[in-house]
């Protein structure tokens, strides 16, 4: 299948890697840009957050420090594409196990959590808070199903395109954190 949409996933990866490979300091970049977010977490909020797959910037360092400072902390659990994510609670020492996608899950008998922040992956961002995503919908139907959550994508600053194609699920995000800087998307509810 090529639309719009696939051709522009395939150039993102493409300049990710590229990003990522010519990064100097993968960790300290990756400090940057959590550290953005970690200052601004309300206290005792509830944060979700991901393990890199690839090129991601990882961001279970970042979830480690939350539950250092009294977060509780959590991680999406998907099956299948049919079936919605959730968030399981998961706290530094907690067992993973292995899940589709090459992910590292909580265990399935792990409480279900209601997020207060959504640290999400993506493939592409703008600055009107429009992500691009694998393609499985995941994060979209995630967002509607938790709609007073707050939604930060977490990317390097090569992930910036000028526009995004946006479809009509398509939930805007609330801020990006990269490396380099913080950008809060405004207008968005
Ligand atoms: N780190 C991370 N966790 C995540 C996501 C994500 O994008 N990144 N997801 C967001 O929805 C969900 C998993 N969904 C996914 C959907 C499709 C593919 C996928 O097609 N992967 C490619 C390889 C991509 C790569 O290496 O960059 C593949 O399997 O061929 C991966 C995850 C939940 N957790
Ligand atoms: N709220 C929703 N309810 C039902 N289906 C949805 C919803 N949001 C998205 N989808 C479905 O998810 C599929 C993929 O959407 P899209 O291409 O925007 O994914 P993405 O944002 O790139 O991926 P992801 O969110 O997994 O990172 C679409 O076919 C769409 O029908």
């Amino acid at each position: 299948m090529t639309s719009p949409k696939s051709e522009l996933r395939a150039q993102l990866r493409a300049r990710r890697a590229a990003f990522v490979a010519n990064l100097d300091d993968r960790l300290a970049a990756t400090d940057r840009a959590t550290t953005h977010i970690l200052d601004r977490l309300d206290p005792g909020a509830t944060l979700s957050a991901y393990g890199a797959i690839g090129d991601e910037i990882d961001a279970m360092a970042l979830l480690i420090v939350a539950a250092d400072r009294g977060h509780a902390t959590a991680l999406p659990q998907v099956t299948t594409r049919d079936q919605p994510m959730r968030f399981l609670a998961w706290r530094p020492g907690d067992p993973l196990v292995p899940g589709p996608f090459g992910l590292q899950q909580p265990a399935f008998d792990a409480s279900e959590v209601i997020p207060d922040v959504i640290v999400t992956p993506l493939l592409g961002f703008d600055r009107s808070g429009g992500r691009i995503g694998q393609g499985a919908g995941f994060y979209d139907r995630a967002f509607a199903a938790h709609p007073f959550a707050r939604r930060i994508g977490l990317a390097w600053s090569a992930q910036e395109v000028a526009s995004l194609p946006l479809d009509p699920w398509d939930v805007p995000l609330h801020a990006v954190a990269t490396e380099a800087e913080w950008i809060t998307i405004a207008g968005v509810r």
